[in-house]
């Protein structure tokens, strides 16, 4: 069997000392090369310190994590990362802040010089892709939310990393813009295939988008739970309103419910 692309074992994190705050225990999780997963749970479980560390943008206090076989102990610059705040830089054009990323990571770092043209009518290509066809030589502040979310997927995905991790990368914005974004991000994964962890509060978009659903626990947060996402793709916006999707929805709100009643339960034991 393959070895997953991702593995993530026994993780506990606590941020500030041993009388901080224990944000993840007992956390594992595996995803496989080429799976798109989503990431869901109770508001402060831990999600966005997963990314963190899966990323080695933080130094966990226990366990491993290893992506590509390679133990991460330092930030992974070959992941492609994409927020819940676009953070496009301002004094940049969309088609250099898109090229950001080849600036920093080998071995396009390297090439970036003598292939410049190749580098940029693939940047030009991705900003299509998205909608963006005509926006190149704008300025971010020149762009709505939605169109600057776009751009900043089309950079988090121009070095082709093998690792996307998307943590709330859609939700600062409308529902229609939301689920246009969805699509498109569907097309882009399908072409590119790359291994994507997403961290989402949108029941529907984990659905939509994933191969498999992970719930975590309140915090300290583990992986209580785990959906398969059986639906054929590419999947469309009316596949949301099938019986099928509904009942997975369903199932893991019930399991989020479940997650955040035991969470308040702890909560509760500890202040009496
Ligand atoms: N830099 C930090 N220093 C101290 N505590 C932190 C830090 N970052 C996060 N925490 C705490 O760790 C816990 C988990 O935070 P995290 O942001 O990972 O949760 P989350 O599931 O992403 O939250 P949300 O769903 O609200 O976005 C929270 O209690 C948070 O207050």
């Amino acid at each position: 069997m393959e070895r997953p692309f991702v593995e993530i074992m026994d993780v506990a994190m606590r941020y500030g000392g041993v009388e901080g705050t224990l944000a993840l225990k007992d956390c594992s999780l595996t995803v496989g090369k080429g799976e798109f997963v989503a990431v869901v749970g109770p508001s402060g479980c831990g999600k966005s310190t997963l990314m963190r560390l899966v990323t080695g943008l933080w130094p966990m206090t226990q366990g491993n994590v290893i992506v590509a076989g390679q133990e991460v102990d330092r930030p992974l610059s070959s992941a492609g990362m994409a927020f819940q705040a676009p953070t496009l830089l301002p004094w940049r054009t969309i088609l250099a802040n898109v090229m950001l990323p080849l600036e920093v990571v080998e071995p396009h770092r390297r090439r970036l010089r003598s292939e410049r043209a190749m580098y940029d009518a693939k940047a030009r290509r991705l900003l299509a892709m998205v909608g963006l066809k005509g926006f190149e030589e704008k300025f971010p502040y020149q762009l709505s939310g939605g169109m600057q979310q776009r751009a900043s997927l089309c950079r988090a995905l121009i070095h082709d990393p093998a690792l996307l991790m998307l943590d709330e990368p859609f939700g600062a914005l409308d529902i229609f813009t939301r689920e246009d974004l969805w699509l498109e991000l569907q097309t882009v994964c399908q072409t590119l295939k790359p291994t994507v962890i997403l961290v989402t509060h949108d029941l529907r978009e984990a659905v939509f988008l994933a191969d498999r659903v992970l719930v975590m626990s309140s915090r300290p947060g583990r992986i209580i739970a785990e959906r398969k996402v059986p639906f054929p793709r590419p999947r469309t916006m009316e596949d949301i309103y099938k019986p099928e999707f509904q009942a997975l929805l369903h199932d893991l709100r019930e399991h989020i419910s479940d997650a955040r009643r035991a969470g308040a339960t702890l909560e509760a034991s500890h202040a009496a």
